[in-house]
């Protein structure tokens, strides 16, 4: 491992990054597993123009063929699980169970893929006077991809499959903690045998990511990650109405608590929605809201019991922990941080969010009290395991401060009752809403999307089809002919 090692995937070749020197640790040992040189402009400018030349004759050989090749990427995949689910553990500090299901929901990516590309965007023929009128899709071109690192695996490869599949060609961006990662994605695509200039990877930090997102010869860019950066691409866009632009971004997701029988069931949904993944989840709760009686008193004992005993630990421990460890030590610092601007709000502590380990990014998940300061802290994603607590009186006032947000990613109600629900249905904004589930762990065979700040409507998993292609509407007929009818005014 040096920082000359041929990281950048450009043109079908694999070759040591330009730019300056950058390295990726495991954030629960402090371990360096990766190292490389960023992509420079020119790298960015050779994979982009790779890429373009790549793309004519991968978006017409037959729909077939481009399957046969992502359907040898899903075997690939399925015979190297273990190994990329311990190389996402490794490099995110997230458990082997948690990346074994990441690795897992790659390999199915494929065929619910195909399944939404015939679906959203197959080939459609209707019959008509004189001719026949099709519906078909052709790709963009060129694309560029951006990756967050909180599952650096399946949410590329969510963009990355259905843009292949439709004909596209790709300049994949990988978030830069999680190299590692794309590097051995890239490999498996290489070994299945995908032509060069098909797929390019460049590796670097947000200046590469600047130099991809603004060149000139992408046709669109498909990103997941921070509302702030996605934002900062929209606002690059602008005036740019012939690219596609995909924004998967953030949350400030509500989960609101109401009439229950089964404590243990609510605590349990809580816990997966607000800490899986040690709350590093664009869907995880981020503001609970539980009724201020005595049936909301029991469920926070319970909570609090139940969360001061969730276990913390390496992503390979035998007896496998329920979170591990935060991407960084500086993502952990973040959320102390937080917490502290919100205890000098005025929000009271209820179970301590803690820094665990110096060096890494070891944190105990944390509750805190904001009910009596609702009015004044501000809507922002804290990407961690630290859930605010409204505690409420009126349910109607409850839906409006869930809906008092700028966010529209996820949202939940977990109730006894049906009547309750309709009613949050009714008047919850968000793009995902559940029902007594938890509001993270969302399906690949639905949409994936918010509205507001979490999305530009244009959402992801099997509606990812319908941005990855655009529809061309045709009349044909095989021989020119008069019409039976002809315009008035026009003499033959
Ligand atoms: N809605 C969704 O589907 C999901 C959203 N997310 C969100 O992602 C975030 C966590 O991921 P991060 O990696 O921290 O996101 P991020 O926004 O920091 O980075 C995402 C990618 O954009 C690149 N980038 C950053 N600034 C850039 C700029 N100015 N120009 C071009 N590229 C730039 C990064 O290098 C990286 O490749 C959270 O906010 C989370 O909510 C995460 C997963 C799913
Ligand atoms: O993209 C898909 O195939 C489905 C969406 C998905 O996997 N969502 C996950 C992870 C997204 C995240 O929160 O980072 C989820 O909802 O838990």
């Amino acid at each position: 491992m040096s920082h000359t090692d041929p990281v950048q995937f450009i043109n079908g070749q694999w070759q040591a990054g330009l730019g300056h020197a950058v390295s990726s640790s495991n954030p629960a040992r402090n371990e360096v597993i990766w190292q490389g040189k960023t992509a420079s402009t020119d790298q960015v400018n050779d994979a982009v123009l790779s890429a373009r030349q790549a793309f004519e004759s991968w978006a017409n050989i037959s729909l077939e063929a481009r399957v046969a090749v992502v359907t040898k990427f899903a075997e690939l995949l399925a015979e190297n699980k273990d190994a990329l689910a311990t190389t996402i553990a490794l490099e995110t500090g997230k458990p082997k169970w948690e990346t074994t299901g990441e690795a897992g929901a790659m390999v199915a990516k494929v065929a619910i893929s195909l399944k939404a590309y015939n679906e959203r965007t197959g080939t459609v023929e209707n019959p008509m006077p004189g001719a026949k009128a099709f519906i078909r899709h052709k790709p963009h071109g060129v694309v560029a991809i951006f990756g967050p690192y909180n599952f650096p695996g399946h949410l590329p490869n969510g963009h990355i499959v259905p843009a292949l599949i439709a004909g596209n060609t790709i300049v994949f961006k990988p978030s830069e903690l999680t190299p590692r990662v794309a590097q051995e994605m890239l490999k498996l695509w290489e070994q299945a045998g995908l032509p060069k200039g098909v797929i390019n990877l460049v590796q670097g930090e947000v200046e590469t990511g600047k130099a991809l997102a603004s060149h000139k010869l992408i046709d669109g860019l498909f990103f997941t990650g921070s509302s702030n950066t996605g934002h900062i691409l929209h606002e690059q866009f602008a005036g740019q109405p012939g690219k596609i632009l995909a924004l998967e971004m953030g949350g400030n997701n509500p989960l609101v608590v109401k009439d229950v029988s089964d404590i243990d069931a609510v605590v349990h949904d809580i816990v997966q929605s607000a800490f899986v993944t040690t709350g590093q989840r664009c869907t995880c709760a981020r503001r609970l809201f539980i009724e201020a009686n005595e049936q909301g008193d029991a469920i926070l004992a319970r909570l609090i019991e139940v969360t001061k005993n969730l276990t913390i630990g390496y992503y390979d421990d035998e007896e496998q922990p329920f979170m591990g460890s935060m991407i960084s030590e500086k993502a952990a610092l973040s959320l102390v941080d937080a917490q502290a601007k919100l205890l000098a709000f005025g929000a009271t502590s209820v179970v301590e969010l803690k820094h665990l380990e110096v060096g890494t990014g070891f944190v105990s998940p944390g509750i805190i009290d904001v009910s009596d300061i609702i009015a004044d802290i501000p809507d922002e994603e804290y990407f961690g395991p630290l859930v605010k607590l409204y505690r409420y009186n009126d349910f109607d006032k409850a839906i409006d401060e869930a809906n008092n947000t700028g966010f529209g990613l996820s949202a939940g109600l977990l109730s006894d009752s049906e009547d309750s629900y309709n009613h949050f249905f009714t008047r919850i904004r968000a793009g995902i809403v559940n029902w007594n589930k938890p509001i993270t762990g969302a399906s690949s065979a639905a949409p994936f999307g918010g509205i507001g700040a979490s999305g530009n409507h244009r959402a992801s998993a099997f509606y990812a089809a319908d941005y990855c292609a655009y529809p061309i509407a045709s009349v044909e007929a095989e021989k020119v002919s008069l019409p039976a009818t002809l315009t008035p005014g026009i003499k033959f």
